[in-house]
């Protein structure tokens, strides 16, 4: 059984969800394609192998790009390697790249396709619970700087994304927790019945090859499908999203990337309502579902401190949260809840609140 999701942008395209369907993916590409990159990492080779199988099978001309493992494929240098191996092997605009792993798979392997010629194909087959939910569905695409994260991308839609659910039973529990994540936080900011579903069952939504962690996919996939068809390249609504990003980005690059993205965004959404809380625009039990909420499913709700002061450890943060692509000036824009499924904006909060907030997230 799948399900499939159209997201409705420029040229409409299809997720599809269920078990198996990773052999789908040259039922997805364009007519007179000729080249393939499937681009992956050494970890994922048995399931890139089934990718470049079937591409094979289609006659197709299959070339191979394995790229470093998480963050560390978000780089400059793994791009122009990418580049590299497109134009060694003469790839043309009919022809298409198709990446297979996690979001930091599709972030760069969607980047390389966005840049290459100005625009190539590109299909997703992500292989983590965030990827499907979250990274490789709405065209976001880029890699990092040493300034920040996702400093540098583009917005380039896949042909196709196909979330092949049989893939998350090999996915470490850690990663399987970090993509819950971002799952909450569509709960938090569109649909509050996923914070019921893993209220009602935290385990349940860790079973992989459940019907649980199966519905929180699809309503997730459905809210992005809903936001990117509105807003593709974020002039407004689609900044909801980004909710628990600002704080989260920043734990990211202070820690050198030694930190998930879903557990950095888990701690940034509390950083979030806590501020929202002392704007008073959040009551204090809604703070505390998101801190039940995320801790429910093994999230962590608090940043620590490894043995320095709050007066060593804020300023990093600070600058870094500079940095977020919301901000404009010197003003920095959060995403806010006003209560669940009611996203607002918190434009300008005083560095007081600012750290008040931090305070409120130290454990
Ligand atoms: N473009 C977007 O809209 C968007 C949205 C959310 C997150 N992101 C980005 O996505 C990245 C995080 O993605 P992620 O959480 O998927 O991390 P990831 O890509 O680093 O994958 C996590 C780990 O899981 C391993 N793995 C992947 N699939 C596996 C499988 N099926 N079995 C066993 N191991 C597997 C990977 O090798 C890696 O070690 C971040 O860079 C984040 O910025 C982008
Ligand atoms: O799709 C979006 O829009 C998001 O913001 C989704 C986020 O979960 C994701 O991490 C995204 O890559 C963050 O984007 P950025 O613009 O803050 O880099
Ligand atoms: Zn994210």
């Amino acid at each position: 059984m799948t399900a499939t999701t159209t997201i409705a942008v420029g040229r409409a395209y299809d997720v599809v969800i269920g078990h198996g369907v990773l052999d789908r993916v040259p039922r997805l590409l364009r007519e007179g394609v000729l080249r393939v990159l499937v681009v992956s990492t050494p970890a994922l080779a048995a399931y890139a192998d089934r990718v470049a199988a079937g591409l094979d099978e289609a006659g197709l001309q299959v070339h191979r790009a394995d790229v470093p493992d998480a963050e560390s494929a978000k780089t400059a240098d793994v791009l122009v390697g990418l580049w590299s191996r497109l134009g060694q092997a003469g790839f043309t605009r009919s022809d298409a790249v198709v990446c297979v792993g996690g979001g930091t798979v599709t972030d760069l392997g969607g980047f390389a396709a966005a840049s290459w010629l100005r625009g190539v194909d590109v299909v997703h087959v992500p292989t983590t619970l965030l990827a499907m939910v979250d990274a490789a569905v709405g065209g976001k695409t880029g890699i990092n700087t040493a300034e920040g994260k996702n400093l540098v991308g583009a917005f380039h839609e896949p042909r196709g994304v196909l979330c092949d659910l049989s893939t998350l039973a090999s996915l470490p529990r850690a990663d399987l927790v970090a993509g819950l994540a971002e799952v909450i936080k569509g709960g938090f900011v569109a649909d509050p019945r996923i914070l019921e579903l893993v209220e009602t069952d935290p385990q349940a939504a860790l079973d992989a090859a459940g019907p649980v962690l199966r519905e929180l996919v699809e309503r997730k996939v459905a809210v992005k499908a809903r936001v990117v068809g509105a807003d593709l390249k974020e002039s407004s609504l689609r900044e909801i999203l980004n909710y628990g990003h600002t704080f989260g980005h920043a734990i990211e690059q202070v820690s050198g990337y030694s930190w998930r993205h879903g557990d950095a965004v888990a701690v940034g959404m509390v950083y979030a309502a806590e501020l929202a809380r002392t704007a008073g625009l959040l009551t204090p039990e809604v703070v505390e579902r998101h801190r039940s909420l995320l801790a429910s499913v093994g999230l962590p709700t608090s940043y620590p401190l490894g043995g320095r002061s709050t007066d060593e450890a804020w300023p990093p943060l600070r600058a870094a949260m500079g940095r977020d692509k919301k901000s404009r000036g010197a003003t920095l824009r959060f995403v806010a809840l006003e209560d669940v499924a009611r996203p607002t904006r918190l434009e300008g909060p005083d560095e007081e609140r600012l750290r008040a907030a931090f305070e409120a997230v130290v454990g």
